[in-house]
């Protein structure tokens, strides 16, 4: 039985795994990424560095696995979305560093533009915000010289990490994505399942830029028979928060996971129908297979790993992301003290580019292990926002399944049970983002005949039950509420 390899682009690293069918892991190999932070508020990844890292991890896991291309039925990628690339199609050169999802430098535009976030909503089911593709795309083309004309005169290629991967990975073959990475550029309507043309023209972005959009299964090329011992072929395209949605098999509507990585990601399958929330949750691609689209309603954090990484790289009160959890542990509670990580603005249910992050509640007994274990508790509160706001808009959980790389934590599991209130479920693998893209590439290869066979490969590794009094819960998620209105740029808004 031929063997599944998965690229797993995240905002931190890049990784490729190489599963068997039955969705163990043989190989892998995993390559920290660079953050270049040139100005407050702006984020940018070196593409070219990510292409590199993408061939590298893809040798590193056959190698690890022991398996050549032969040996692979299908590679699925995955991919921190909205990031966006604009590259020379002739030179396959970036014309500038990619500005990541995080980064905020088209904030102004955006508030220039609020009273057409209705509009957009409408047709993207997002919202107006430096967040999503397209403002990151049109401050290119206007700061970069002469992108503009040479995008027109279809010089020119834009694609999210998926495609430029599908791009360099192909050499140069094939321009193309996926329904779910394309319903986060702001540019694609959820209800044609095609790029707008009142978008374009809104945003000034040329068709001619614009990546064919596929299902999330499908032949979508081969790769450069020199890159690795033969090509492979490339099946499967997910959005990473949707390919982890496949990875925990929420295949039925009222099923939802959560993703802890850089940001934290809620998603909650809603079927066949486009959801518009009430509560500035956004509605999403959640996958697309044999042309029928299923979709999703989301609530994107931007800031829960990251908070962890902010105490190890710029406060240096850990020397590794493990250190929290026996610091957390190490105090009953945070005493009052609340850190509010809106480092890069807040998401959802919010959305205020402006705010930024603050700590609360400080006495002279605080001290490092307050601050962090707030830091960790942060996660949950956020967590426990995005919830309400699903609850109201659509359906109330029984369970959150979780992963990500934070999720190893059993102190952030249990803490998100207890603060939640709510069952909280960790799969036997935590890698599901990875997952999720190896098993789309497996339906297209036809390692699996429905997405029924890919349910039942799902396994839970451990069970959080809520062990606070729900009482306790929502005295603590009271002052967390509190500390959002003082972080937030116009409160109550
Ligand atoms: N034991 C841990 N406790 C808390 N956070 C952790 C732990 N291990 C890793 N992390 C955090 O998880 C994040 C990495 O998760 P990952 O899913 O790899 O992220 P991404 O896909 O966004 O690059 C980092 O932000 C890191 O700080
Ligand atoms: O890189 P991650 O895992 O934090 O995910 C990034 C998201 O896709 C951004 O929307």
């Amino acid at each position: 039985m031929k063997a599944l390899l998965a690229i797993d682009q995240g905002t931190t690293s890049t990784r490729a795994i190489v599963f068997d069918a039955a969705g163990h892991k043989l190989g892998t190999h995993q390559v920290e990424l660079p953050q270049s932070f040139p100005k407050p508020g702006w984020v940018e990844h070196d593409a070219l560095q990510i292409r590199d890292d993408a061939i590298a991890c893809v040798r590193g896991a056959l190698k690890a696995a022991k398996l050549g291309a032969k040996d692979i039925a299908g590679i699925g990628i995955t991919n921190q979305r909205e990031t966006a690339v604009i590259w020379d199609r002739k030179s396959g050169k970036p014309i500038h560093p990619a500005i990541v999802w995080q980064d905020r430098r088209t904030a102004d535009f955006c508030a220039k533009h609020a009273d057409r976030s209705e509009w957009l909503s409408e047709r993207t089911g997002l919202l107006l915000d430096p967040y999503f593709s397209a403002t990151k795309i049109a401050w290119m083309l206007e700061h970069v010289d002469g992108a503009r004309a040479r995008a027109e005169n279809g010089e020119l290629a834009f694609g999210t990490i998926d495609s430029w991967l599908l791009w360099t990975l192909t050499g140069g073959k094939v321009h193309a994505t996926d329904a779910s990475n394309a319903s986060r550029t702001a540019l694609f309507n959820l209800r044609t399942q095609d790029w707008d043309d009142e978008l374009l023209t809104f945003f000034g972005v040329p068709r001619a830029l614009l990546p064919e959009v596929m299902d999330c299964a499908a032949e979508f090329g081969a790769t450069d028979g020199a890159l690795f011992d033969g090509a492979i072929p490339i099946r499967g395209i997910l959005g990473d928060q949707q390919a982890a949605t496949v990875g925990q098999a929420c295949f039925a509507p009222g099923m939802i996971k959560s993703t802890y990585g850089t940001g934290c990601f809620m998603v909650l399958n809603t079927g066949e129908e486009f959801v518009r929330s009430r509560n500035k949750l956004l509605s999403t691609v959640a996958y697309r297979f044999g042309g029928k689209t299923t979709y999703a309603l989301e609530g994107s954090i931007f800031v829960a790993g990251a908070a962890v990484q902010w105490l190890r790289d710029a406060v240096h009160l850990i020397e590794s992301a493990g250190d929290t959890e026996k610091l957390a542990r190490s105090i009953e509670d945070t005493e009052g003290v609340y850190l509010v990580p809106a480092f890069t603005g807040l998401g959802a249910p919010y959305w205020d580019p402006q705010a930024r992050g603050a700590i609360f509640g400080l006495t002279r007994n605080s001290g490092i292990a307050h601050i962090v274990r707030a830091a960790l508790e942060s996660v949950c509160y956020q967590t426990r926002d995005l919830l309400g706001a699903m609850r109201e808009d659509a359906m109330d959980p029984t369970e959150l399944r979780i992963d990500g790389g934070m999720v190893v934590n059993d102190f952030v599991a249990q803490s998100l049970a207890d603060i939640l209130q709510v069952a909280v479920v960790r799969p036997a693998t935590v890698e599901t983002t990875a997952l999720g893209a190896a098993f789309a590439a497996g339906l297209q290869a036809g390692v699996y005949d429905s997405l029924d066979s890919i349910s039942k490969l799902w396994e839970a590794e451990a069970h959080f039950k809520p062990a606070l009094a729900s009482k306790k819960a929502d005295a603590l998620y009271a002052g967390w509420q509190t500390a959002v209105e003082r972080v937030r740029s116009q409160p109550g808004e």
